[in-house]
């Protein structure tokens, strides 16, 4: 019987990720052998502080302050420290020195990739990144290989469980936005830095990488439109609810194509208010869904855990084997194709159904002058529900609008929206929200 290969793994980081990394590399290391042809031996974790407390009990020995030396005594690095450097650099020199890299780092990919894609073609190695987007969810190898002889037009998506879970919390039982936060941080879904999934960095980031993938182009990070969660109310919740919505932070990559028939992509993440009806909308908790459009494939919806650290390690020990087959049987490395070049649009160029809120004076022609407002600007109305308040002690009577638009262009909203503020009759424009799937 000829002799299993030995490949040397080393681990970058021992976090919510890492540490679910290296149990499972010790626990299943026959399993791990008997698929990828080669024993993987985990070489050594690099951390910053070798006295941290871990999720997962580890031998001491492993650990280390070297990361360099680490790196280049291996054959397959995995990258889960997170941050520009010094994982950036660690990264290149793994590469330089002809090992196959996987990292989970989508901060990073959106930032650099380019420069990491090409240094990967050139060292003919393999860099891998499956959890870098919706975490356990198997995503990325699909749009990059099944769906490689089809034309996706339009790619919508939940891809941060620190927002997906406080929006739900939010909704569910009414929980306050520095609560839910607090608790996604304990159960290890948030980055080290929270404001990354509460002001949609995170998931700007994964689009960038979801459209990149999608469209055959490099989108960088400031090629998409960016809006957290932080501006997103109590009051925006329960209108929400109330008119049959709910809200969830999207990331949407589609296709726009003007009359010209020329156009680009547009890349963008942002509060979104969703039927409660729509598949998107039964996401909860840290959950994460994928749902992609294609031209012969149809619709196609993808859906798991999007964070935390196990189910994020599945995703990891998934590239891991792959790698290591690569290696075993001496294949050249694969990344991302870059075929498309088609243009990144910017927001103006999207198109969307809005939710506006209003509070206005319960007057006579009231509802008119406002219609007449919209239609002036062309945006045309689906929509439109009135509840009066009477408020009995100062006999003051305010009526509360709620509409909901057709699909129209930022542009033109924004202008609605300005012209609506200046009527005399209007108390306050309590929301503006973009609507998906109605
Ligand atoms: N958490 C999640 O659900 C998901 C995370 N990701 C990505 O995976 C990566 C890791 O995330 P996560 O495990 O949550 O991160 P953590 O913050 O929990 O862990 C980071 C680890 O990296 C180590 N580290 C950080 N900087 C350095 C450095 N300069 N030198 C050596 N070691 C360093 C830390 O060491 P020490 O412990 O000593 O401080 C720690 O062990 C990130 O890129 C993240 O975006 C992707 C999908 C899901
Ligand atoms: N912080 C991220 C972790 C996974 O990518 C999230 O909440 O989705």
């Amino acid at each position: 019987m000829s002799e299993v290969r030995t490949l040397k793994v080393a681990l970058l980081g021992c976090g919510n990720v890492g540490a679910q990394v290296a149990r499972i590399l010790l626990d299943d290391a026959d399993a791990l052998a008997a698929r990828t042809g080669a024993r993987l031996q985990l070489s050594g974790i690099a951390v910053r502080n070798l006295d941290s407390e871990r999720d997962v009990e580890l031998p001491r020995e492993l650990f280390t302050t070297d990361a360099d030396t680490l790196v280049k005594d291996a054959d397959l690095v995995i990258e889960l420290m997170g941050g520009i450097e010094p994982a950036r650099s660690l990264i290149l020199t793994a590469m330089q020195n002809g090992a196959c890299v996987v990292t989970g780092n989508k901060a990073l990919l959106a930032q650099d990739g380019p420069t990491l894609y090409e240094e990967a073609d050139k060292a003919g190695v393999q860099l891998s990144y499956e959890a870098a987007v919706a975490g356990a969810i198997p995503i990325l190898r699909p749009i990059r290989d099944s769906l490689s002889g089809d034309r996706i037009t339009r790619v919508l998506g939940i891809v941060n469980g620190t927002t997906n879970f406080i929006l739900d919390q939010m909704d569910s039982t009414g929980a306050q936005f520095a609560d839910a936060l607090a608790e996604a941080q304990r159960l290890g879904y948030a980055e080290a830095d929270p404001t990354a999934d509460v002001e949609g960095h995170d998931a700007a980031a994964k689009a960038a990488i979801l459209a990149s993938l999608s469209f055959h182009t490099r989108f960088a990070l400031e090629d998409v439109y960016c809006e957290g969660i932080t501006k997103v109310s109590a009051a925006d919740i329960a209108a929400a609810k109330d008119a049959g919505f709910v809200i969830k932070l999207l990331a949407i990559a589609e296709k726009i194509t003007n009359a010209n028939g020329d156009g680009g992509i547009s890349v963008r993440v942002h509060p979104t208010l969703l039927p409660r009806e729509h598949p998107l909308a039964a996401v909860r908790g840290a959950f994460n869904a994928v749902f992609i459009e294609a031209e012969n494939a149809g619709e196609l919806m993808f859906y798991g855990q999007g964070a935390g650290g196990t189910p994020t390690a599945s995703a990891v020990l998934g590239d891991l084997v792959s790698a290591a087959r690569r290696v075993v049987l001496g294949g050249p490395g694969r990344t991302e194709t870059t075929t498309g070049y088609v243009p990144a649009l910017s927001i103006d160029a999207s198109t969307t159904s809005y939710y506006i809120g209003l509070d206005v004076a319960d007057q006579a022609g009231v509802l008119a002058r406002i219609t007449h407002i919209f239609a002036e600007h062309g945006v045309s109305i689906e929509i439109m529900r009135q509840t009066i308040h009477r408020d009995a002690a100062s006999k003051v009577e305010s009526a509360e609008l709620k509409i909901v638009t057709h699909r129209a262009s930022e542009a033109a909203l924004a202008a609605t929206v300005e012209a609506v503020k200046g009527l005399d009759v209007i108390n306050s424009v309590t929301s503006v929200l973009r609507v998906e799937g109605v």
